[in-house]
């Protein structure tokens, strides 16, 4: 197949089938990716540490396999057959992935959760490993394979073509990351109903098995290079070469050499030298990098997880925490076009000289003022978390049950009198004080409330409270019941069963909304209805005095245990800004610098040098995390934000130093010469050819002469 297979408007057709490849892929990997997180904490009901370490390990992988993919495309199997071979493992990865979130497979006694967790987890570490082993295998494949399909002469048509790859990468990912959340938070299930972390997983898995027949379907048109020898390993010689013979000539007997690599030059050609050097002045700017990565990736974890203590409501629409992540692609869909035809001239306007290194050292400080933005949400937050007991306190709640009012003295408290129906706010009292009477016990670490009885002398009741907020963004409700009869409780999401005179129900999860209650006491109801933010918790209490009728609306008693989230998630909308303004500034310039840097045959080399950097900077997020362990969460944002200044002004420091190059004006030089040796030999072949020509008087030395 030639390049010059059928084409529209001066593009070949081919592209199309990869352009679309990328859409989907990346809709499978960012879609997958988006909830992953969550079905760590909430599905395999892992800590939030535990939870952020897998998730970077994860996607640390997938961008070290970019140099598998690249061994195994140019030395073996070409890009064409690598992109179909990993797309397959990619699938069954996602298919895996979706299985395991089945939580009807090991649910045997149908209650909902999973019997067997080593099963889901075994599962979904295993497909995890696939989709890593395929996202990243084909990443640094795909992008050159549909750079490949053009000619040389065709440099306006090939960069225009990457313009439109980066957008159909975040087209596709924009898309699922609305829908993959959307999926996730509805409710399915054969035996119980869950969260549908199948279905979550199952879009992306039959994505990516649409991208591969879309690629197989434009196998006929595609320009296919055979694979060039494995240019990673040539290289990888020809510097361990040097510094053998660097080594072996290290007395000062033998003359100085101007640059360590020119020691290979007693075996290796001298462009194959000089690229490597490029190579290695590009690389060597690149050790500072990975910090960036390690801050830009936390939105998908810490974020995400920042985002679940906090208001989803936007009018309207109610936003899921994983939701906050479309901003990124959105913001990348405007801010590209808005900084390459507005910001970039503009400055150039200005007669500033706006190289790609300085762009790239902004927007390493855009990120980090992201993660100070981050840190002042977080400390927002904190302020309405409810304080729960330390080890050595309990928190107790009274709630007055009778029809008169009740006067309570504790020790270290002031007299408290509790009307009809009324509960207390949160009391702290320290454990083990003399003077607390032995007719209730309180435990340590514990909030409880004391459900004072109708007849002050009857038995006292305690309740044990919930100790965290709800998870999710759900609200954990209850009822006491004072009545001198059983009352059901329901609504069409949850029963809360009947609840027995003087006794309180289990806290049952509800979502954010309008919720109205039935209550029944024989054949006769009544409706309570209220409304739900996200993350709280309440008991409601029937009082003895309630009268059935249609409504019950103000006969009934809220007790608010821990408050709604109120920091709106629109205040992660400046740290999404400064973050994806940061990644315009400094990936979408970085690659192309990693491009316009790199030797002709050495781009696939310097591109999965480019993504090592990404997977070095999430594994910085675990090694950071790990080592920190930080108690307060704004604090850790701070430390990150910090580390990324520090690192800045390195890089800074270095990029003040880099000299730009052009490679193929150094190559074209290089092959000059060589030409010019060739044309040296030939004249001296073509002297000696006359020389035994005149010697052998005519006779042909075609032998000799070739
Ligand atoms: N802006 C990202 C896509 C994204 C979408 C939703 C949430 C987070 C990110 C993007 O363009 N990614 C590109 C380039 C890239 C960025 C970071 C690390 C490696 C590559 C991609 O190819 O995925």
């Amino acid at each position: 197949m030639n390049k010059k297979s059928s084409r529209v408007c001066g593009y070949p057709l081919s592209i199309f089938f990869i352009v679309v490849n990328e859409f989907c892929e990346r809709f499978s990997y960012y879609g997958m990716r988006a909830v992953l997180v969550l079905y760590f904490k909430y599905f395999l009901r892992w800590d939030d540490d535990l939870a952020t370490s897998i998730y970077h390990t994860f996607v640390a992988l997938c961008y070290l396999t970019p140099i598998l993919g690249a061994i195994v495309a140019d030395s073996w199997l070409g890009k064409f057959k690598t992109i179909i071979y990993l797309s397959i493992v990619y699938a069954i990865g996602q298919v895996a992935m979706a299985v395991s979130a089945i939580h009807d497979i090991t649910d045997t006694d149908r209650d909902g959760t999973p019997d067997n967790m080593t099963f889901h987890v075994v599962l979904s570490m295993v497909g995890l490993f696939l989709i890593a082993l395929g996202t990243g295998g084909i990443k640094p494949c795909v992008a050159a394979f549909g750079g490949d399909q053009f000619s040389d002469h065709q440099d306006r048509q090939r960069r225009t073509f990457f313009s439109v790859f980066y957008l159909c990468i975040n087209g596709g990912s924009l898309l699922s990351t609305i829908i993959t959340p959307i999926l996730r938070a509805q409710d399915c299930g054969i035996h119980s109903q869950q969260k549908c972390y199948s279905l979550a997983f199952g879009v992306p898995a039959a994505l990516m098995l649409v991208a591969l027949v879309v690629f197989i379907v434009g196998s006929g048109m595609y320009y296919k290079a055979e694979p060039q020898g494995n240019i990673m390993l040539d290289v990888c010689k020809c510097i361990g070469f040097a510094i053998k013979n660097r080594y072996r000539h290290r007395s000062n007997q033998y003359p100085k050499r101007q640059h360590w690599m020119d020691w290979a030059e007693e075996k290796y050609d001298k462009l194959l030298i000089a690229q490597i050097k490029m190579v290695l002045k590009v690389l060597f700017l690149y050790i500072p990098l990975p910090m960036f990565w390690t801050l830009f990736d936390q939105k998908g974890s810490r974020w995400t997880l920042q985002a679940t203590t906090m208001n989803g409501y936007f009018g309207s629409l109610v936003i899921q925490p994983d939701q906050m992540q479309t901003v990124n692609p959105i913001l990348i869909l405007t801010l590209v076009p808005i900084m390459d035809s507005v910001i970039y001239p503009l400055i150039n306007k200005c007669g500033l000289n706006f190289t790609p290194l300085k762009r790239m050292t902004v927007g390493m400080l855009l990120a980090a003022i992201a993660f100070v933005c981050a840190a002042l949400v977080q400390i927002e937050i904190d302020k309405t978390l409810p304080t729960f007991p330390s080890t050595s306190q309990s928190q107790l709640k009274l709630l007055n049950m009778g029809s008169e009012t009740v006067t309570i003295k504790m020790p270290g408290n002031d007299p408290l009198n509790l009307t009809a129906a009324q509960v207390s706010g949160q009391i702290n009292i320290s454990v083990g004080h003399p003077e607390v009477r032995n007719t209730i016990s309180l435990a340590k670490g514990q909030r409880q409330t004391l459900l004072i009885p109708l007849t002050i002398t009857d038995e006292w009741l305690m309740t044990d409270d919930i100790t965290s907020k709800p998870q999710e963004g759900n609200n954990a409700i209850r009822f006491v019941n004072g009545m001198k009869t059983a009352v059901n409780v329901s609504i069409p999401a949850a029963n809360f069963g009947l609840i027995e005179p003087f006794s309180y129900s289990n806290y049952s999860l509800i979502k954010n909304g309008k919720v109205t209650f039935t209550l029944w006491s024989g054949s006769q109801s009544c409706e309570y209805s209220t409304d739900f933010g996200f993350g709280s918790s309440y008991t409601f209490f029937i009082p003895s005095t309630l009268v059935f009728g249609p409504n019950c609306q103000e006969s009934i008693t809220a007790a608010e245990d821990i408050k709604p989230n109120s920091v709106h998630m629109a205040l992660q909308i400046p740290q999404y800004f400064f973050i994806t303004a940061g990644e315009v500034m400094f990936s979408v310039t970085g690659l192309e610098f990693s491009y316009s840097q790199a030797p002709s045959n050495m781009k696939a080399v310097l591109q999965a040098g480019w993504l090592f950097t990404v997977a070095i900077g999430n594994f910085i997020v675990l090694i950071v995390a790990e080592l920190a362990k930080l108690p307060k969460q704004w604090a850790e944002y701070v430390l990150f934000a910090s580390l990324l200044v520090a690192v800045c002004f390195i890089f800074s420091i270095m990029a003040y130093f880099y000299t730009y190059i052009d490679p193929a004006e150094i190559e074209a030089q290089f092959k000059k010469n060589v030409n010019e040796d060739d044309e040296d030999n030939k004249h001296k072949l073509q002297k000696t050819e006359r020389f035994y020509r005149k010697l052998f008087s005519g006779g042909t030395l075609k032998q000799y002469t070739a």
